[in-house]
């Protein structure tokens, strides 16, 4: 791996998100759909997906379903199913209450929760299957209450034919009811705007590649979405105390997510450094994805040397990564200095894999540096809130004139009127 020193590392912002043919490729899907709707999201689903498909076929059938129950082995069924009461439990937790204050003069001020009434999960299928992400995406909008949940996946997962019935049986088990075999950036478009064969949704949750991430971003303000959830990264922090097999195995589980994934270790040990890129190495010529894998080490993947931990930290916090392992003599230590991370996992047994799949938090998180500004998928995300007030006449004559006030200050003398016209008609 490459070796670079921490205190250069993330001086200078990327702003750029996806090379500009990306971008520009991106901006004539998503325009296309949204003007030539169903047409066009067939058009790039064969384009991009390889896979022709009417637009009566898009949906998923319940005998579609049925059938992926008698592709999945016990095994997977039961293991989700336990991680599905996990990711339940947790973020049951984030659920927030609607709450009024009753002030004595019968002035009422609250903030009134409300569901979102549609939400489309985007689950991705390009490289591989993502049953996990459909449970991510799916429970905190349960949670929170969203009657409608729709999802959307390429229809060929992984270059297979069809759906891979893993994320089908995921969905129900999760209890979709909606969805669709699409993906890309198609699909997201699609979902905003809608189609005569999908409709439009309040917000799109879920990670995905560039093409998905760079349509996300497209449509925002047509619909609400989550954070930029892009390729992976992963962030290690670790001394001379860590173990290099265990460092190398963790940067790889991201790195054979796509090869855009990013994997860095950033310490203070040479010694560490060292054993760590030898060890990657000698791992990653005995993974299934190697091409994968290998393509975003040599790319994207590095190590970072600090002097010193504050150094290191510092590094980090520029960085923001998506998910950042502390393997250090004292992790929980750390914890108070890490100011920017989508996800931190503790002490050499929280592997990421712990979190991707079965310990409850949300594995759907911000990347690119986002982690400075956003936060994993959570309840509140599928949440809008109204504000609630209610002025007594009482509380309006004691506070008129201070409103009047301040309208006027703003030269609005309308807003003004609006409350004289109630204090003159009481006072006669
Ligand atoms: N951040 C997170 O929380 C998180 C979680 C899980 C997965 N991921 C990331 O999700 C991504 C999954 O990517 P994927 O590719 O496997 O699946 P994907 O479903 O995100 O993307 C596949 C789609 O990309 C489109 N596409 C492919 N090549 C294209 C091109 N040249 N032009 C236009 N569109 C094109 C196709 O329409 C295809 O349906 C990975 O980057 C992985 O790291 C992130
Ligand atoms: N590590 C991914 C988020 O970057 C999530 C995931 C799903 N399956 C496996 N991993
Ligand atoms: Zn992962």
């Amino acid at each position: 791996m490459r070796k670079l020193r921490a205190e250069q590392f993330g001086l200078t912002r990327e702003v750029e998100y996806g090379t500009p043919e990306q971008n520009e490729a991106v901006k004539q899907i998503v325009e296309a759909v949204r003007i030539e709707g169903d047409e066009a999201l067939l058009r790039y689903t064969e384009q991009h997906d390889r896979v022709k498909l009417d637009a009566g076929s898009l949906r998923v059938t319940d005998e579609e379903i049925q059938s992926a129950y008698k592709n999945v082995d016990d095994a997977f069924l039961s293991a989700i199913r336990e991680a599905a009461v996990n990711i339940r439990k947790f973020h049951e937790k984030q659920l927030r209450q609607s709450w009024v204050d009753v002030e004595p003069d019968g002035t009422m001020l609250g903030q009134l929760l409300r569901p979102l009434k549609r939400v489309g999960v985007y689950v991705p299928g390009g490289k591989a299957a993502y049953p996990s992400s459909v449970l991510m995406n799916v429970i905190p909008a349960q949670v929170a209450g969203v009657p409608e949940i729709v999802m959307v996946t390429p229809p060929a997962t992984g270059g297979k034919a069809g759906i891979d019935p893993y994320i089908l049986v995921a969905a129900a088990e999760a209890g979709v009811k909606e969805m669709y075999r699409v993906g890309g950036a198609q699909a997201v478009a699609a979902l905003a705007y809608g189609t005569a064969s999908i409709p439009p949704v309040d917000k799109i949750c879920g990670p995905g590649n560039i093409y998905v991430a760079l349509a996300k971003r497209a449509v925002f303000g047509a619909v609400d979405i989550d954070s930029i959830a892009g390729p992976s990264e992963i962030v290690v922090l670790a001394d001379d105390t860590a173990d290099a097999a265990y460092i190398a195995a963790d940067l790889l589980s991201q790195a054979e997510h796509d090869e855009m994934a990013s994997a860095i270790l950033v310490t203070t040990s040479t010694k560490l450094a060292d054993a760590v890129s030898v060890e990657v190495a000698r791992q990653l010529a005995t993974l299934p994805r190697e091409t994968i894998a290998r393509h975003s080490i040599d790319n994207h993947g590095a190590v970072l040397l600090a002097d010193t931990m504050a150094e290191a930290i510092a590094a980090i916090n520029r960085m923001a990564p998506e998910h950042l392992e502390i393997m250090v003599a004292e992790p929980m230590s750390m914890l108070g200095q890490i100011e920017n991370a989508g996800a931190i996992f503790v002490g050499p047994y929280s592997s990421e894999p712990v979190g991707d799949y079965f310990a409850g938090p949300n594995h759907i998180l911000p990347t690119n540096g986002t982690a400075r500004f956003s936060s994993p998928v959570n309840v509140d995300d599928f949440v809008k809130k109204s504000s609630l007030i209610y002025y007594s006449k009482e509380a309006l004559f004691a506070n008129g004139d201070k409103i009047m006030t301040l309208a006027r200050h703003e030269g609005l003398e309308a807003h003004a009127r609006a409350i004289e016209i109630r204090l003159e008609r009481e006072r006669g």
